[in-house]
Order: structure tokens, then sequence, then C-alpha cells
């Protein structure tokens, strides 16, 4: 076989894209803008560089939606949770990943793959032949955006996100704060000791939510289209939407006890979270943000533990690409105005570095199918995968397609006859049915081999 497949973008869904069709015996080229051409969050030249949060959510494949399709990729050998796996950092029931090593161990394997190369450029318009998957991200280049935006016309924009502040956690007061994970949960100690908490009595969260609500915030540019997805909504824009959400959300005070004051309840709590393998680092929970960064350091000050804190970075807005897939795209995820070029990971209205992932995990695999002849079987919907690629190649609705984090709901519900089961027992019918799908899809792949 002489084809190869090019790739735009190595990031979570580039580099796992190589990686599949690489794997099926297909050459792979991944052009990559990064160093040369940076992004305001990119920090590294590395490929499969997380930008933000350092958690790959849940690691439950029986309860949770994200930790099956953790369960469905380890499951088609993808590199991106072989790597996750290999430097998972302790965070109760989640999955967090000690970022910098993740990224230089994708790095390194796929560069040390005899049939992929890693070109250094910036891609700046549509190809006209050829096999080609672009994965460039929510942050794809300027050129790039441009030219997708004159193939698909109006379907395709911007809006923005916020980032999650990081602090040196030799920083934090522990004369305060303390070490737990919420309900202890965890098998070991370092699992259950996870989470730094920073306790408010109601008086401070009071004055807290002032404070939030009078802080400077960035102003969007004329013209440009505001909106968050759900898991990273900015924690002053929670605060506007009423005073006690985010005592109901990131600073619940449950399942907490104050070793410092064990007998009085802490009216509200900010969790950090361990960011390296170090321990050094620590994002506070769910704290994304669009304030000023001057508004951040006095703001954040006032939380009780935080009060000199010093931080590895400030929280800041970002700006996400994704195109229209339901109109644009087909069933195996190719433009169906250019074929020969498929789409992958967050441009295509996922969310996430998982989903991100998931979505390159399947374009790889079918663009490599279809160089060597045969085309794959459509992935069950029952699955996470299916029910993802589903949703986005013509299970949403086109006029108001919005990013979307796999959940259950995007699942054919499952068969209740026996009755109105609980939620722990329905989540398990899901993630039953889905491993058994999932395995007998990958089982077809092969046997058509
Ligand atoms: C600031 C920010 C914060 C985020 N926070 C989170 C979070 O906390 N948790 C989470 O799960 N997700 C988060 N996301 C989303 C996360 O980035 C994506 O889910 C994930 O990285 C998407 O994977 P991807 O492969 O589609 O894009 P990326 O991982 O961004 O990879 C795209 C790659 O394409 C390259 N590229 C772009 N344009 C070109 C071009 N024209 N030519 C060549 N190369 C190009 C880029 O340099 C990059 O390496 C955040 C995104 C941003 C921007």
């Amino acid at each position: 076989m002489t084809d190869r497949l090019h790739i735009v973008g190595g990031g979570m869904a580039g580099s796992e894209a190589a990686w599949q069709a690489a794997q099926a015996g297909v050459p792979v080229t991944i052009h990559e803008m990064r160093p040369k051409v940076g992004t305001f969050a990119h920090r590294t030249g590395s490929l499969a560089e997380m930008v933000c949060s350092n958690s790959f959510r849940s690691d439950d494949d029986e309860q949770n939606a994200v930790g099956l399709l953790h369960w469905e990729m380890r499951a088609a050998g993808g590199l991106i949770m072989e790597m996750a796996d290999a430097h998972r950092l302790p965070a109760g029931g989640a999955l967090a990943v000690d970022r910098d090593p993740f990224a230089e161990a994708v790095t390194a394997r796929l560069r040390a793959h005899p049939l992929i190369e890693v070109v250094g450029e910036e891609v700046t318009a549509l190809p006209d032949a050829g096999h080609w998957i672009i994965a460039t991200g929510p942050l794809t280049g300027s050129g790039l955006a441009q030219a997708i935006a004159a193939e698909a016309g109006q379907d395709s924009l911007a809006f923005f996100d916020a980032i999650a502040p990081i602090v040196h956690a030799d920083t934090i007061d522990m004369s305060v704060a303390w070490r737990q994970s919420r309900y202890d949960k965890g098998e070991t100690e370092d699992e259950r000791t996870a989470y730094i908490n920073c306790p408010m009595t109601k008086a401070e969260y009071e004055a807290f939510i002032d404070a939030l609500l009078a802080a400077d915030k960035t102003e969007f540019k004329p013209g440009e289209t505001a909106g968050y997805f759900d898991g990273c909504l900015p924690i002053e824009v929670m605060a506007e939407r009423g005073r006690e959400t985010l005592r109901f959300g990131p600073m619940k005070p449950v399942g907490l006890t104050n070793p410092h004051n064990p007998t009085e309840k802490a009216y509200a709590v900010v969790q950090l979270r361990r960011d390296n393998a170090l321990g050094t680092l620590y994002n506070i929970v769910g704290f994304q943000t669009k304030m000023t960064y001057g508004a951040q350091k006095s703001v954040f000050a006032m939380i009780p533990g935080l009060q000199d804190a010093s931080f590895a970075r400030l929280g800041g807005i970002h700006r996400n690409t994704f195109i229209n897939s339901p109109t644009l795209l087909d069933a195996q995820m190719r433009l169906r105005s250019k074929p020969h070029i498929r789409f992958a990971g967050q441009i295509t209205g996922v969310e996430g570095y998982v989903e991100s992932a998931a979505m390159g995990l399947l374009a790889g695999r079918m663009a490599a199918a279809e160089m060597r002849g045969h085309a794959l079987p459509p992935v069950p919907q029952t699955t996470a995968m299916g029910a993802l690629v589903t949703h986005i190649t013509g299970g949403a609705e086109a006029k108001t397609f919005q990013p979307m984090n796999v959940n259950f709901g995007l699942f054919p519900p499952v068969d209740a006859r026996g009755g109105r089961r609980n939620r722990a027992a329905r989540y398990k019918l899901y993630t039953d049915r889905a491993k058994a799908d999932w395995t007998g899809w990958l089982g077809l792949r092969e046997a058509a081999e």
C-alpha cells in the first residue's frame, strides 16, 4: 500500500487517530503546528497536551458514561488511555493525569512508530485530494478556520470557555485547610487524601459571593458570541445564576470533616485537586473564570487557607471552534462536500479530552479501514463510542447543535420492562450492554481483516 493518511493536529484526537491507523498498517503523517505556531493555551511542543484540568473525569465503567468510554478505549488498544493509566495521579474515583510526562510519553510512542512521521507545520487550507483527518481542536489555526468557515458557511462558529487557576501547594495555609477526598473515597491513603479543602463560614461565603459579583471581568470582543459548556462554567457565571449555586456546586460542603474544627460544619468548601505527580501544584476545582488577573488575586485571597497563596497559573478565557457536524459530516465522519476529509476531536462538537480522543480513535480506524478497501460497520449506538458519534453525525438537532460530553442521555434507553429500576441498576444495564456490543463490534472489524 502506498497511500498515506494525513492528520492535521497532533492533540488528543489526532494522536489517537494516528496510533489507530498506524496499528492497522496504514502510514501516517501528523501535521502539527506547535511549537512553531503556538496557541494561547498550549505551553509545550508535545503532542496530546492537556491545556486545562488534569482530569479524565470518572473512571467508573459501571455507573458513569465517561468511565465507560475509558473502558471502550482501553479495549480498543487506545494510546491515550494507555498513557493516562501509566501517568495516573491519586484523585479518588477520578482519573487524574500527570500532564507533562503523559504528553511526552504519547509523543515518544508516536515518533517511535515505524509508520508515523510528525511534520512541524501549520495547514492553512482544506486539501484537494488524498486521505485526511482534521483534528485541530478548539484552537484551530485561523487560516484553516477561515477555510473551514468558507466551506461550511454559517455552520462554523467560535465561543468561549474558562480556565481554572493553579496554586503552588506550599503556599496553602494547612493550619486552616486539610486533606481529604469527599466521603473518604478511594482505595489507598493517597486517594482518600487527594484533595485539599478550604472551609468557609456563612459570613465568609457571603462576602466571597459579593466580591465575585463585583469583580472586573474580561470583556468579549465585539462580534464574538459567548457560550459555555456545563463542565467548565465560569465561577462568576455560576454566582450570577444565584447566591447559593456555588454552595450546591463546586463549593458544596458535603462528605468532609474539618479536623481543625470537627464539631462545626463548614458552610461552604473550596476544593483543590493535585495537578502534578510531585504534589507541588493544585488546581481549584470548578473555579474556571474570566475575571481579570488583578481581580482573581484579590478574590481568591478571600478563601481561608489561600490568603497568601501564589498562583502557578491564573484562570482565563478561551475560544472553542467547532463545526455543525450533523449537517456537515456523514456517518463515517467524512465531510459530505469533500469526502476525502474526515473531522475528529473537539472540532466535531464533542467536549473534553476523553471524548475528543475517542472520536480520534474512531476516525483513525474508519480512515484506515477505508484505505484498506473495507468500510467499517456502524458503531452500535448502545456503546459510548456509538452514542457520541451518532449524536454528532445526525442524532443531534442541527439547528441547535452544541458541544456535548458523553452521557447516558445519548444512549438508546435500556429495556425497563422489569419494572421501575433504581438509577444504579439502570446505569449498570447501560454499561453491561455497551461492553458486550463494543466487544462484538471490535471483533467484527478484526474478522473483516
Ligand atoms: C483553554 C482550554 C481549556 C480546556 N479545558 C478542558 C478541561 O478542563 N477538560 C477537558 O476535558 N477539556 C478541556 N478543554 C477542551 C480540550 O482542549 C479538548 O477537549 C481536547 O484537547 C480536544 O482535543 P483535540 O485533539 O480535538 O484538540 P487539541 O488537543 O487542542 O489538539 C489540536 C491540535 O491541533 C493543532 N493545530 C491547530 N490548528 C492547526 C493547523 N492549522 N495546522 C496544524 N496543527 C494545528 C494544535 O496545535 C493542537 O496540538 C479545554 C480547551 C481549552 C482551549
